[in-house]
This record gives structure tokens, sequence and C-alpha cells, in this order.
């Protein structure tokens, strides 16, 4: 087997001479010069993402907006927004984060079933494009904050259309059973309520049902649910500018085959255009299918503890860093950044691969062949989403410097958190 075609993230993530390469430079170097655990980040990566979805969109009129949790990192935001991306955030921290990097206000759209009015607020203050609106309580608190503000916010209805998304159930959002949306049976009369309030105007429509998701049927069945709303609210007269179907779109991190997003989007654009929506504004927030495999986390074995039952490959990487492992079991690409010597020969020895947190969750990697040595270097892939944005300083850990590889240029875009900075908000 071709090891190349094997990692996620290739092409851009590559062995030359033996030696894993970001683009052009060879992460074990920047290893040595910046220390582990170390997130590395190919341009090259977010570009060809970023066309992945583009290809599909000529002759439509589509506007991205990049989910900033999966990634949130300024460097990753300005690029995407130099890229004519908008955002899709969640908190005012977010809010605040694609202002810095350079976001138009307008291009951003404000998801969450817990705005606050502080939160709200400021995204008004700001002007934002859109509010995504999760149920008929959150409907009313903005419109006094408008009311205060004396504006009108402009909102889409988040509709739970009640589809199985078949991911893992943490990350599952388009289901009744989950907290989001607003019921696809309550949604007509919310739509008519909503637009005679007089602080709201009523913009669009939107829906995400969830997150890693590998298949197509999910989002035909949701669009098609969607569009049927669509016809009944414009029924009623609410003339509706824009259709949002959220992010979700899976990336591989084993032997996932995810539709690539132009393919997925030639359908949707069939089922809309045999409706007659074809043409009219959609917009997506897609997150992780943007940045997941534009990122892996190099890290250094620590020790090497042999077991009766289980031989542990001890890393200075940990669930503070990787933390998708210990909360959805997730499987994440290990390899050695030497290739001849861990590239997951068979013949290996099996290791669990842990890192130093007093937790047995803690884990990376549970029964990876590594032929690995104390002080060799690994590799995590597909660490480009949910990994720096959830990682926190559980067991007083700094959280790991980032780096952005763009050709042959690498350059730091986060500095590894100090001491200092961890116990500065304790003094
Ligand atoms: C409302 C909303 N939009 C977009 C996203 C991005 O999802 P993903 O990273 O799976 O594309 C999420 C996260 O699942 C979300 O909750
Ligand atoms: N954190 C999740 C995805 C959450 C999606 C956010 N709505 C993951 O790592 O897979």
């Amino acid at each position: 087997m071709s090891s190349q075609s094997a990692l996620p993230g290739s092409p851009f993530f590559h062995f030359k001479n033996g030696q894993l390469h970001a683009e052009h430079v060879s992460v074990d170097a920047l290893a040595k010069e910046h220390g582990t655990p170390l997130f590395v980040y190919s341009q090259a990566a977010l570009a060809a993402a970023l066309t992945a979805y583009q290809d599909g969109f000529k002759g439509r009129h589509v506007s991205i907006h990049y989910a900033v949790k999966a990634n949130s990192n300024l460097s990753i935001l300005r690029f995407f927004a130099q890229h004519g991306c908008g955002f899709d955030i969640v908190s005012a921290g977010e809010l605040e984060r694609a202002l810095v990097a350079g976001a138009a206000p307008e291009t951003i759209v404000f998801s969450g079933v817990g705005k606050t009015r502080q939160e709200m607020q400021l995204a008004l203050q700001k002007r934002i494009g859109c509010f995504n609106i999760e149920s008929e309580a959150e409907l009313e608190v903005l419109n006094s904050v408008a009311q205060g503000l004396n504006v009108r916010a402009p909102i889409s209805l988040r509709v739970n259309p009640d589809v199985d998304a078949q991911t893992h159930p943490y990350i599952s959002t388009g289901l009744k059973s989950n907290k989001f949306g607003i019921a696809h049976e309550r949604a007509l009369t919310v739509f008519k309520h909503a637009a005679a309030l007089p602080h709201i105007e009523v913009k669009g429509i939107d829906c995400h049902i969830g997150s890693q998701i590998t298949t197509e049927a999910p989002y035909l069945d949701a669009l098609d649910r969607l569009l049927d709303l669509v016809e009944a609210v414009e029924a009623c007269g609410i003339a509706l500018s824009h259709i949002d179907c959220g992010g979700g779109l899976g990336i591989q991190y084993q032997n996932e085959k995810p539709p690539v997003a132009s393919d997925l989007w030639a359908k949707m654009f069939a089922r809309a255009d045999a409706r007659g929506y074809g043409q009219r504004h959609f917009m997506i927030e897609p997150g992780r299918s943007l940045v997941g495999n534009a990122g892996i986390c190099l890290t250094e074995v620590l020790y090497l503890k042999p077991g009766e039952e289980k031989h542990f490959c001890i890393v200075d990487a940990a669930m503070n860093d990787l933390p998708r492992p210990a909360m959805y079991q997730a499987y994440h690409t290990i390899t050695g950044v030497q290739e001849t010597a861990t590239h997951n020969p068979d013949t290996a020895p099996l290791y669990d691969v842990v890192g130093p947190v007093c937790e047995s969750g803690d884990w990376l990697g549970r029964d990876r062949h590594l032929h690995v040595q104390q002080g060799d270097l690994l590799a995590v892939y597909s660490a480009g989403a949910y990994s720096m944005s959830m990682a926190s300083n559980y067991n007083t850990r700094p959280r790991a410097a980032e780096i952005l590889v763009d050709g042959t240029n690498a350059r730091v875009i986060r500095q590894r958190d100090s001491l200092q900075q961890m116990l500065q908000a304790e003094q």
C-alpha cells in the first residue's frame, strides 16, 4: 500500500525522502525548532478544500460561511475572509475573532441555542447579516433587544427537519430529540409570528443536521423538508431571500468516503432545480470539511511502557490538545514522521498511544501498529478541525503552538501558552 495515498490530508502531508513533509517543509525540522505538541497546517490544503466547494457553485448563488468553531485561529479566519468566505459564529468571542480577521459584518451569521442579550446587542451593533433563531423564546428576546436599539434584527429560523444524519450521537443535531432548531411542524406558525414582530426582519430559513456526515441522503432529505417549508412560508406572503443548508460534511479520518463537496452540491442543485428553487441564494456553513484534513499534530514519544495486556506508547500530546478520541472515541490516523520506521506496517507491535493526563480516557489511538522508540516523533492526522479549538489547559498544560505552512514558508500563527498566561486570570 502506498503510504502517501493512505494519509488523510495527502498530498499536502506526504513523505519525501522518508520524511514527513507539510507541503515543502520537513515537519521534523518544525518540531525541533518549535517543540511539541505542535499543530501544523497546510495553506494549500485549506485552498483545495475551499475550491472543492467553489467548483460546484459556478452559475449558482451560494455564499460560504465558514464555521469558526472548527478552527478559530485568526490566521485561518483571515485566509477564509480573504478568499471570499463569510462566517458562522456561535458566541460574542467568535464574532470578535471574525471581525478582527477582517470579515465584513454582513457576511456573518449567528447560530446557537443560547445567545445572550449582551451577545445579541453586540451583534446588532456590529450589523451582522443574520441571526439563526433556534427557539420561539429566543425570537422574543431578540425582538426586544432590537427594540431597545431601535433597529430591526435580520433573522432566519433554524428548522429541525427530524432527519437522521447517521453520525455520532453527540454531533447529530437534526433529530427531534436534539436541542437544536424549531420543530418542522411549528416552523410555519413561528415564521408568521416573526414576520409580524416590529423589530424582526425575516430573511431566510436554515437547518444544520449534524457533523461528520458521510452520506448524501440526509442532506437531500433535509433539503426536501426545507423546500416544503419555503413553499408554505412564501405562500403566506413572507419572502425568503436565502436558504441556509448548514455545514456538517464529513472528512476521511480512517477509511470513510464522504461525498466530494461539488458532487454533493450537484445533487442538491438537481433537487432544487426540479422544484424551481435552484437559482435562489443558498448559504452553507462548513467547518470540518474546510480545515479538518489541513492540519496535523506532532507529538514526541516520551516513554514506551510494555505491559502484559497492553503496550503503551506515552506521548507528549494529550486529551487537552486532541479531545476527539476521549470525547467521541474518534479515530485519528497516527504515523511516525520517519516513513520507514513507523508507517503502521502490520508486523509492528501494537500500542495504545496515550497522553500524560491523569485519566484513563486520555488516549489518542488504540491498538496501533507502530515501530517506535523513545524520542521518536509521531504525527496525528486530521487534526485541523475541533482539535485546537477544543483544546484546554487541563492538568495546567499549555495549549500547543500552531504553524501555517505555505509552500516552503512556515510561520508561527499561535504561540504556545506560557505558564504566566495560564495563571494570570487567577492572580
Ligand atoms: C449551526 C452549525 N453550523 C455549522 C457547523 C459546522 O459543522 P461542520 O464542522 O461539521 O461542517 C456546526 C457544527 O456542527 C453548527 O452547529
Ligand atoms: N466537536 C465535534 C463536532 C461538533 C460540531 C459542532 N456543532 C467533533 O469534533 O467532531
